[in-house]
C-alpha cells in the first residue's frame, strides 16, 4: 500500500500526549482500533488515505495528528502497521493499567461490566457498586457487587482512576461527588443530566438519547426535503380525544404506544 502524502517523520513526544491538542487526542483510540484491526488482518503498512477512510477522518487531519505524536510514514510506503500501533498506545499510556469502577449495576451497569471491549485501550474494570442492598453481593462479571458506602476504600485499594456512573439521572450528581471525594479524577456518566465536579477532575458524558434525537431531527429534515410526508406520532390519548389522523394540513398521524 503507497502512501502520496506521508506525514514526516518526526520525533516521538517523550511526555504521552503533553502539548497535543485534546481533539488529537479524542481521535487517538479510533486510530488504536483501526490500525488493531489491520495488524490482527496481517496487513503490515498502510496510507494515511487508507487509515484516514477507515477513521472516519480527512486524510489531512490523520496527517497532523500523527505528526503531533511523530509520525513514522515513509514516502510510497505509508505507515508501519505494528510500530504505529505501539506509538499510538505508548501516547495514550496503554502500557499502564487504567483501573475503573462502575457505579449503578442496573440494565446498562450489567451491560457495561460485561463488555469484553475496553481491555484494549487498557482501560480495566476492577469494580461495581450499587446502592441498592437487593443489588449488593451479585456476581457480576466475576466481580461480587459492593455497597456504594465502600467507594472510598475501594478506589484506594483497588488504585481506582475511573469511574463509570450508570446511575439514573436523580442521583447522577450524589454518585458523582461521592466517586469524587473518594478520589476518583476521571469520570464518564452515562445520566442524561449536567453534572458539576471540581476543577482537575475530568468528565466526560455519554448522552445516547440526545445523539438519537440529533439523528432523528437530520432524518426528518431530509425526508422534508425528499418531499416525503412527516409522521406525527401521537400519544394514544390525544388520538382517542379526536387528534390525529390525516389532517388538513396532509399531516399523517400514528399513534405511540
Ligand atoms: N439502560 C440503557 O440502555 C441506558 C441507555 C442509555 C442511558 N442510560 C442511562 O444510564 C443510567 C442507568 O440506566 P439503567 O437503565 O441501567 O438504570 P437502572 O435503574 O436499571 O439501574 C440503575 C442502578 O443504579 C443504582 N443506583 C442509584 N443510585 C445510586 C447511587 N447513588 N450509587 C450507586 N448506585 C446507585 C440503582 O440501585 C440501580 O441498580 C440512567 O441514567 C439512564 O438514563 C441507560
Amino acid at each position: 500500500m503507497t502512501d502520496p502524502h506521508p506525514a514526516p517523520p518526526l520525533r516521538a513526544p517523550r511526555d504521552g500526549t503533553r502539548g497535543v491538542p485534546d481533539a488529537t487526542v479524542a481521535r487517538l483510540p479510533v486510530y488504536l482500533r483501526v490500525l488493531t484491526g489491520l495488524g490482527e488482518r496481517g496487513v503490515t503498512t498502510v496510507s494515511s488515505e487508507e487509515l484516514a477512510l477507515a477513521a472516519g477522518v480527512g486524510s489531512a487531519t490523520l496527517r497532523k495528528d500523527l505528526s503531533h505524536l511523530g509520525s513514522y510514514g515513509v514516502r510510497g510506503v505509508g505507515y508501519d502497521v505494528g510500530h504505529l500501533v505501539q506509538h499510538v498506545g505508548r501516547c495514550l499510556g496503554l502500557a499502564e493499567e487504567w483501573r475503573v469502577v462502575i457505579v449503578g449495576i442496573g440494565s446498562l451497569g450489567h451491560a457495561l461490566a460485561n463488555y469484553g471491549g475496553f481491555a484494549p485501550l487498557g482501560t480495566r474494570v476492577v469494580a461495581l457498586v450499587d446502592s441498592d442492598p437487593s443489588v449488593v453481593g451479585e456476581q457480576v462479571a466475576g466481580l461480587e457487587v459492593q455497597p456504594a458506602e465502600r467507594i472510598v476504600r475501594l478506589v484506594s485499594e483497588l488504585g481506582v482512576r475511573i469511574a463509570v456512573l450508570a446511575v439514573p439521572a436523580a442521583s447522577a450528581q450524589a454518585a458523582c461527588d461521592a466517586v469524587v471525594a473518594a478520589g476518583i479524577t476521571s469520570v464518564l456518566s452515562f445520566a442524561p443530566v449536567e453534572l458539576q465536579v471540581p476543577a482537575g477532575v475530568e468528565l466526560r458524558r455519554v448522552d445516547l438519547s440526545t445523539e438519537l434525537g440529533i439523528l432523528a431531527f437530520r432524518e426528518r429534515r431530509r425526508a422534508a426535503a425528499d418531499g416525503e410526508e412527516p409522521v406525527v406520532v401521537l400519544p394514544e390519548t390525544l388520538v382517542a380525544a379526536g387528534v390525529g389522523g390525516r389532517g388538513a394540513r396532509g399531516v399523517h398521524a400514528e399513534v405511540a404506544r
